[in-house]
């Protein structure tokens, strides 16, 4: 057996053209306000990934950068503006934001209709309910690469490894909503090996390269790694993987480029919507 490779960037590119014919119908270009406090360069590229997606698609964006010295009211400060700006469909804060400021009280700041990210504690609610709500970007852009694919979710035991609120947590709530049984693991989870084991579907989301032993995976298994570190490692190992799994993800190629498309996905979504 050869793993199916799960190829977001390949898909990602494809929907792009779908998404470019429905910007050009519309008589408005929908704007995506990206924020980025501070000046970590890997912040940065991230960021400036995002605004080059627009483009590409033919939507405006707008890049508000702010001092790493920012306060948590003034930034609250700039969300309040773009809130207000009836040009603007949809608002990134990049995530970390610097210490000094209170990042969750700065998520829910943003208007629940430009929560194109899907950061705020309202959206992640209505989004676990199953009401309309944009979801957050990374477990979004997870769910059209795995549904694109056509892998099975429904009765799947998915063992989701980080319950960050924007990837962890969310990812959580999504499969469960596709009627998966759901295990989040995370830093205090005491038989992490053994948990992985009993996985149908693995979702590496911890932010530590290859912390998942590709020898605790079973055969046949999906894999799904959000990790992206120096060198292209994920958060799980694959040595030998790829001839023994259902499907992977590679890194990078993967996740990565979903994320992108969904955020850009729902800055459409939210103009045609709201606008
Ligand atoms: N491709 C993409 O678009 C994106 C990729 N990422 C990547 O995904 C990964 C996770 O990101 P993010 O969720 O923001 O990271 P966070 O650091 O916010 O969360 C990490 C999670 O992993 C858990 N964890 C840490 N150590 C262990 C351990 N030894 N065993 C089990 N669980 C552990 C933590 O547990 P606890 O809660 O107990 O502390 C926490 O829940 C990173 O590699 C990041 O680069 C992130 C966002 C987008
Ligand atoms: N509010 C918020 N929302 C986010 O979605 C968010 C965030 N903050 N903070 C940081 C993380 C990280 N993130 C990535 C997006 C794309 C790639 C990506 O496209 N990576 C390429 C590789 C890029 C390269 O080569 O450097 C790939 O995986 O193929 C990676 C990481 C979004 N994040």
């Amino acid at each position: 057996m050869s793993a199916l490779i799960l190829d977001g960037k390949t898909l990602a590119k494809q929907r792009e053209q779908m998404l470019k014919q429905r910007v050009d119908k519309l008589e408005l270009k929908p704007v995506l306000a990206t924020i980025l406090v501070g000046d970590d360069p890997a912040s940065a590229t991230y960021v400036q990934m995002k605004v080059n997606a627009c483009g590409r698609v033919g939507m405006g964006s707008r890049s508000v950068t702010l001092p790493e010295t920012t306060s948590t009211e003034e930034l609250l400060a700039t969300i309040s503006e773009l809130n207000n700006d009836p040009q603007v469909c949809g608002i990134l804060l990049q995530h970390p934001v610097p210490a000094q400021i209170d990042e969750r009280a700065c998520f829910d700041a943003i208007s629940i209709r430009k929560d194109v990210d899907g950061v705020t504690t309202q959206g992640f609610g209505r989004m676990a309910m199953g009401e309309q709500a944009f979801g957050s970007a990374t477990p979004a852009g997870i769910m059209t690469l795995l549904d694109h694919y056509g892998i099975e979710l429904a009765g799947k035991h998915a063992v989701v490894v980080g319950r960050s609120p924007i990837l962890g947590k969310p990812m959580a709530a999504m499969l469960l909503n596709a009627n998966c049984t759901v295990t989040v693991c995370h830093s205090r989870t005491a038989d992490l090996a053994d948990q992985i084991g009993r996985a149908d579907i693995v979702v590496g989301a911890v932010g530590k390269p290859e912390l998942i032993r590709a020898a605790w995976i079973k055969d046949g298994a999906v894999v799904v790694d959000a990790g992206y570190h120096p060198g292209g490692l994920g958060d799980i190992e694959k040595d030998g993987l790829e001839s023994r799994v259902s499907a992977l993800t590679p890194v990078p190629g993967g996740v990565g480029p979903m994320t992108i498309n969904a955020l850009i996905s729902q800055t459409l979504e939210a103009a045609e919507l709201f606008a």
